[in-house]
């Protein structure tokens, strides 16, 4: 039977690399991505993947808001489903080029998905999940002085707005992933799906929010009981003492192992630690199965054993 896998590329990495962070920038790294993906569908994998939306919808917002004065700003959960629709679509047209080129007609499909989430979840009174550009120190203060954001360090790499990060608890949209699961690639739960938060009455109410993805990909990979999770970001392996000059890459992180780490604080929160307690709780979920961390360019290497972090329930 074919090994299925949910694939997970971070929002980040789709925007990193020469080409910058404009539309076409990702589109040229999508397409790139698109490549690999269709070779591991050449060799028989079944999958979805899971897209991040960090950057992305974090300038729509920003886009939404500047443009206040000429048609009002868009509620933070469209600015989400609009992330889905131009991050799929991207895919879609890289997947589909990729596939052609290898005569595989594989059929491609993004399912605008929504998340349940728990209203009361303490995530929104302490926002973490770090949104948009990047910016200096002073203009970090600057922006919450006069916006009002909550500006916080990502990973040393300077700082980001941050928005609350509710758990996923529910894809709304679960039974149309797992009908097409067999007949198509399905991208789904983007930007770790558009935060809703259902009523006594079971009404869905977006809410301002932005999931994480790599916990979204968890989910969906229990939900349509996955062998392999696959976390794609900018880093080939996750590393302790990161970015100092004892940086050590881990190939490998047993359970036990990764709690360790977490508890020395090894993994920023916000960027490698959800990442990291994503796998870990794939693999708690069922001992038998694995979680693979790596870079976009690495996920069949990593799959062939050769690169990447992967975690296993045992050592
Ligand atoms: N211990 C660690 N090992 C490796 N990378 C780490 C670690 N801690 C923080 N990072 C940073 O986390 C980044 C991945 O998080 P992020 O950029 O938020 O992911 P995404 O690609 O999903 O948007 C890496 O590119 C790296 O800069
Ligand atoms: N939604 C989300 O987790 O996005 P990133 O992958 O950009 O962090």
């Amino acid at each position: 039977m074919a090994e299925k896998i949910v694939l997970a590329l971070g929002g980040n990495a789709l925007q990193s690399g020469k080409e910058g962070a404009t539309a076409e920038g990702q589109r040229l790294v999508v397409q790139r991505t698109c490549e690999s993906i269709a070779q591991l569908n050449e060799r028989g994998y079944e999958m979805a993947i899971v897209h991040g939306n960090g950057p992305q919808v974090g300038r729509i917002v920003m886009a939404s808001e500047a443009a206040k004065d000429i048609t009002p700003a868009m509620p933070f959960d469209v600015c989400g489903a609009m992330s889905q629709g131009y991050i799929g679509y991207h895919l879609q047209q890289g997947l589909k080029y990729a596939l052609n080129k290898r005569n595989q007609s594989f059929p491609v499909v993004t399912i605008l998905t929504q998340m349940i989430v728990d209203g009361q979840d303490p995530a929104f009174q302490d926002p973490t999940k770090p949104i948009g550009p990047f910016y200096t120190r002073e203009e970090a203060q600057v922006l919450e002085k006069e916006k009002g954001y909550v500006m916080k360090e990502d990973s040393k790499r300077g700082y980001r707005r941050v928005v609350a990060s509710p758990l996923p608890q529910k894809i709304v949209e679960i039974e149309a992933v797992k009908e097409l699961w067999p007949h198509a690639i399905v991208i789904t739960c983007g930007g770790g799906g558009i935060p809703v938060i259902e009523d006594p009455t079971g009404a869905l109410n977006g809410t301002a929010a932005v999931i994480d993805k790599d916990f979204a990909a968890e989910l969906l990979a229990e939900q349509v009981d996955a062998d392999i999770l696959i976390i794609l970001t900018e880093v080939e392996k996750v590393a302790v003492n990161f970015n100092r000059p004892d940086q050590k890459d881990l190939d490998h992180l047993s359970l036990l192992e990764a709690h360790q780490y977490c508890k020395e604080g090894q993994f920023a929160p916000g960027s490698m630690l959800p990442k990291v307690q994503a796998a870990m709780k794939f693999v708690r979920s069922n001992p038998s199965k694995r979680a693979i961390i790596t870079s976009l360019d690495k996920a069949l290497e990593a799959l062939d054993g050769k690169t990447g972090t992967v975690f296993t329930f045992n050592g």
